[in-house]
């Protein structure tokens, strides 16, 4: 058996609402232990500075061009990871980290280009939490033909055999609603089969900002008084990405608000969330056998209407949603805890992605391992 690691996995999503800290023992094969996480949001005037950056990045061609103000923001979102994770250390201190998992923050992926950029020195980390730190994940996989994403599924993987033995059945699928959503299969054997699966509370969060002045539609609060124009779900459905078939990724920019344009604020965000729902349950299309269980990761998971839509989409087809804490995991960690997961994978070079899960040619490992 391999030596066991404490690692923590630090990850800034697509929402860009601020770090997300969590710790885990494991060999990076069995999870032994799940730790506990720590969020650490981003002030107002940051997060601006990371929405500005999605735009300055437009013109990067290379993987380490730093154009305009983007090596100062690198610089500075190190230094905010820096201090999550003194923050962490000092909150926990019997989870005194081996080793650091760090994602970085996406400002442009372009998988067709062969092109996906992720802010976040892992050097500079490495020197100020004196961990040695785990980056750049995402590269390699590109490199082997495959989309740079998703990652979380092998984390998924581990955690499907993790589960109690009432939960143990197969297929089971991982949802991960985020700014994107992406959904992983696990079946009985063999590969899992993984894709992002379209917009998740991005549309909705812009909805939100732009019409409503507030950062999300907290507990659905404003859908709950809205209707769904299903017109327009079905319109956004009939977009080229949902036909694709996987391997296939996302990247912020890839969906918009054109379509519900003129919609009142409450319309808008349950509209949205239906969409949501129904871009996931879209992804059924392309797996193989029907998922008997589907369980739901990330923010979005907390949007009853995203959540019960997709309830009764996949009830309808013999199957069960469950929220990640139904099942003893938790749903706003379980990233953060795959970062974790991969960096220990990194370090033993074992696979970080499959040619069923990112389309690489190969099952390829990753990572760049930075020492203090
Ligand atoms: N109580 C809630 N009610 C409704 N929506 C919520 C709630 N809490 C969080 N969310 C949604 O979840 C989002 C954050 O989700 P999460 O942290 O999973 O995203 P992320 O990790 O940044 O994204 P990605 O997985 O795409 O990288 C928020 O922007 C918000 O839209
Ligand atoms: C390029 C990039 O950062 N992609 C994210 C994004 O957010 C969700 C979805 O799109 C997923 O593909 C990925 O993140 C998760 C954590 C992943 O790689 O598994």
């Amino acid at each position: 058996m391999a030596a066991m690691t404490t690692a923590l996995g630090l990850m800034s999503g697509t929402s860009m609402d601020g770090i997300d800290v969590a710790a885990l023992r494991t060999d990076g094969e069995t999870i032994v232990e799940r730790g506990p996480s720590l969020f650490v949001p981003y002030d107002d005037t940051f997060r601006a500075r990371i929405e500005a950056a999605l735009q300055t990045a437009k013109v990067i061609e290379q993987r380490d061009q730093r154009p305009h103000d983007l090596a100062e923001l690198e610089r500075d979102l190190t230094q905010r990871h820096a201090e999550a994770v003194h923050a962490f250390r000092a909150k926990f201190p019997d989870w005194q980290p081996e080793l650091i998992g760090f994602h970085g923050q996406t400002v442009l992926h372009r998988p067709a280009e062969g092109l996906t950029v992720q802010i976040g020195d892992g050097a500079l980390l490495a020197q100020r939490t004196g961990t040695p730190v785990v980056y750049n994940m995402r590269a390699a996989d590109m490199v082997a033909g495959g989309q740079g994403a998703p990652l979380v599924p092998a984390y998924h993987v581990a955690l499907a055999k993790s589960l109690p033995e009432t939960f143990r059945r197969t297929p089971t699928v991982f949802v991960n609603i985020g700014g994107i959503s992406n959904v992983t299969y696990v079946p009985a054997s063999g590969d899992p089969v993984a894709f992002d699966s379209g917009p998740g509370n991005q549309l909705i969060d812009q909805w939100m900002q732009r019409e409503g002045g507030l950062a999300f539609d907290a507990d659905g609060v404003a859908a709950a008084k809205g209707s769904v124009h299903q017109a327009i779900v079905e319109a956004y459905l009939q977009l080229p990405f949902f036909a694709r078939p996987a391997p296939k990724s996302l990247d912020r920019g890839d969906f918009d608000l054109s379509g519900v344009q003129g919609l009142n604020l409450n319309d808008g965000a349950r509209t949205l969330a239906a969409l949501a729902a129904e871009a996931v349950f879209a992804a059924r299309k392309q797996m193989p056998e029907t998922p008997k269980l589907w369980i739901l990761c990330g923010g979005g998971r907390k949007n009853p209407h995203i959540s019960g839509d997709l309830q009764r989409l996949a009830e309808a087809d013999g199957g069960e949603v469950v929220a990640a804490e139904e099942v003893g995991l938790d749903g706003d960690a379980t990233e953060a805890e795959a970062w974790a997961y991969l960096a220990v994978r990194s370090t033993r070079g074992l696979p970080l992605t499959w040619p069923t899960t990112t389309g690489c040619d190969r099952p390829v490992t990753g990572g760049v391992l930075a020492q203090p």
